[in-house]
């Protein structure tokens, strides 16, 4: 009993000793957002250390399963920071955490901190105190106050009794996801562990390409635009290991190579379609890939002519149907192949993206046959939606995204193909779809949308079908879009439904867009599409203080102006 009181209040202690060592500046707001919490990084210890407590209560709650800390703040500007947490399945952190996570970075003294863990400690009946143990997993991108930062969240986590950290170092987002799910399996989880998964099923992949569709010279070489952040750094560790490729990396972040993100990188190129840093016309028709500042985000471009300065891109919606083509693919020969009329593999394909998937991938997958389904923004939704299906391929436009395999299809999978792999089936067609399928669930990251799996697996897959970039490029026409951002006093006044798609506060708001998308009437001949109308939507970013205004039509003049009348009425409604 005195035992219990002693570690009590040395609990008590210690929140209230950490929370005045990190006192929160006046004026500053925290928001746990779509990605976590993010803000100039000079400003963000308090936010940090206060994550590094709910981190390790997190894991106390889940009785020690490890957790994780991912100090990023992805495609932002070198100067911003931010933190955000994982849950040991890998996957961000239970969503009904978020509200207390707010209240507690925002906690405005020492007492109201302690009062705010105590209570919820209660709520939640987090056994703090007894003799659980917490264990958090932290990894850091490359900004220069990610170390300063860390040992605000080491401080935050061991202001819990019982807690331990572990640094794994400077490291890609995905690569502390993939670490934190498994170690919670009991699986090998170290970098090198992960590398040499990335290698080995790479490897696997490539050996299943039927011997006619090797590519030439050309079709094997790959610049990779690493956005001078932690990417490219892990590319050029592996690189020389991965047979069957050829990858030059720009902007690797070495000394002198360019800022971080800094006009280079997927959010760069995404925005704004043109050779960018380190790109010149003497890469034209070269396939070049570009990852975002931690490396959770994936596009493809080609730089289009030497004498302007356009790219073709390829953005997450084209990765997606590229990996829902190839997995189909695999699943007809499986299922078709009349000889093995017992051995087939029923699996529940979904697709999921969001309202900013072009309105022309959406039209082209569903013409597949496949399902659709949306989410609101974030990969944390994605996700969740994904794993409702044996195979759930999910990606937003900008690149986030992965392909997720259902325990019980795998382990279907794994019997059919050791059924398959003995007497004469052994080299058999539904043999070979069998182990690409398993060998791609090896080589994509299972934990979260993975930039370097990613791209090892969209170069497995064109070599597979002996694709060009331009053939990928071809598969639809992306509809013209245009994305705006409005600054207004409050975006919170603004409430979406139908996963954002409608504003149902103010519904005025609502009225306004219809009208104003009711006048861009698209080209039904021109698009070939069953649009009839052209399509905006408006919602409250997560990460940034603005309001994004997204418009597609049938033309870039009609979705230009239809983006810019919308983002007109937002204003003066609002701004
Ligand atoms: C339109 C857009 O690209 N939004 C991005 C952006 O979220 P916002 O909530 O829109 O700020 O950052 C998120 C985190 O990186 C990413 O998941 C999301 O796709
Ligand atoms: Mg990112």
């Amino acid at each position: 009993m005195a035992a219990n009181q002693e570690q009590e209040k040395e609990q008590r202690r210690r929140l209230l000793d950490v929370a005045s060592r990190f006192p929160l500046p006046s004026g500053c707001r925290f928001s746990y957002g779509t990605a976590g919490f993010r803000a100039d990084g000079a400003t963000m210890a308090p936010a940090v250390c206060r994550a590094g407590i709910l981190a390790a209560l997190r894991s106390v709650k889940l009785a020690g399963a490890a957790v994780g800390i991912v100090i990023t703040a992805s495609h932002n500007p070198v100067g911003d920071n931010g933190v955000k947490i994982a849950d040991p399945d890998g996957g961000m952190m239970a969503q009904h955490w978020e509200p207390f996570a707010d209240a507690l970075a925002n906690a405005p003294d020492p007492d109201a901190l302690l009062q705010l863990v105590l209570q919820f400690v209660k709520d939640e009946g987090i056994p703090l105190g007894g003799h659980h143990t917490a264990q958090v997993l932290l990894g850091r991108d490359t900004r220069p106050t990610g170390e300063y930062l860390l040992d605000a969240a080491l401080q935050g986590i061991n202001a819990i009794v019982g807690a331990h950290a572990i640094d794994m170092g400077i490291l890609t987002t995905p690569q502390l996801h993939w670490m934190v799910r498994n170690k919670n399996k009991g699986i090998k989880a170290s970098e090198s562990d992960y590398f040499t998964q990335l290698i080995d099923s790479f490897r696997r992949m490539l050996e299943l390409v039927p011997k006619d569709k090797g590519g030439d010279e050309l079709a094997k070489k790959l610049i990779v635009d690493g956005a001078n952040g932690i990417g490219g750094v892990k590319l050029e560790q592996i690189k020389a290991e991965l047979s069957g490729i050829d990858i030059i990396v720009r902007n690797s972040g070495k000394e002198g190579e360019g800022i971080l993100n800094h006009m280079c990188g997927a959010d760069f190129v995404q925005k704004e379609r043109v050779t960018h840093h380190g790109f010149s016309p003497e890469d034209v028709g070269v396939r070049c890939a570009s990852l975002d500042g931690d490396a959770d985000r994936l596009v493809y471009f080609c730089v289009s002519s030497a004498s302007e300065n356009k790219v073709d891109l390829v953005d997450g919606d084209k990765i997606l149907s590229l990996f829902a083509l190839f997995i189909r693919e695999q699943l007809d020969i499986i299922n078709n192949s009349g000889s093995q009329v017992n051995k087939s593999l029923p699996a529940r394909l979904g697709i999921v993206q969001t309202a900013y998937a072009n309105g022309a991938s959406t039209q082209f997958l569903k013409n597949l046959g496949l399902e659709v389904v949306f989410t609101p923004t974030g990969v944390k939704y994605l996700h969740k939606k994904a794993l409702e299906y044996d195979i759930g391929i999910y990606f937003e436009a900008n690149g986030h995204g992965t392909v997720v395999f259902s325990e019980e299809f795998l382990s279907q999978l794994d019997s059919l193909s050791n059924e398959l792999s003995s007497e004469t089936a052994n080299g058999s067609a539904q043999y070979h779809a069998a182990m690409r399928l398993m060998a791609a669930s090896q080589l994509i990251n299972q934990a979260v949308g993975d930039a370097l799996s990613g791209l090892l697996l969209v170069e497995a897959i064109l070599q597979y079908k002996g694709w060009s970039f331009q053939n990928w490029c071809e598969l639809y026409s992306d509809l013209p879009s245009r994305q705006l951002k409005v600054k207004v006093i409050d975006r919170s006044s603004i409430v979406t439904t139908d996963s954002e798609t409608k504003v149902s506060q103010p519904s005025s708001l609502q009225e306004s867009i219809d009208k104003e998308t009711g006048k861009h009437q698209l080209n039904r001949m021109h698009c070939n599409t069953n649009y009839t109308h052209g399509r905006c939507f408006v919602r409250p970013s997560g990460t940034e203080d603005v309001v994004r205004v997204y418009a597609e039509a049938s033309t870039q003049v009609e979705a230009d102006s239809l983006a810019r009348s919308v983002a007109h009425h937002v204003e003066q409604l609002l701004g």
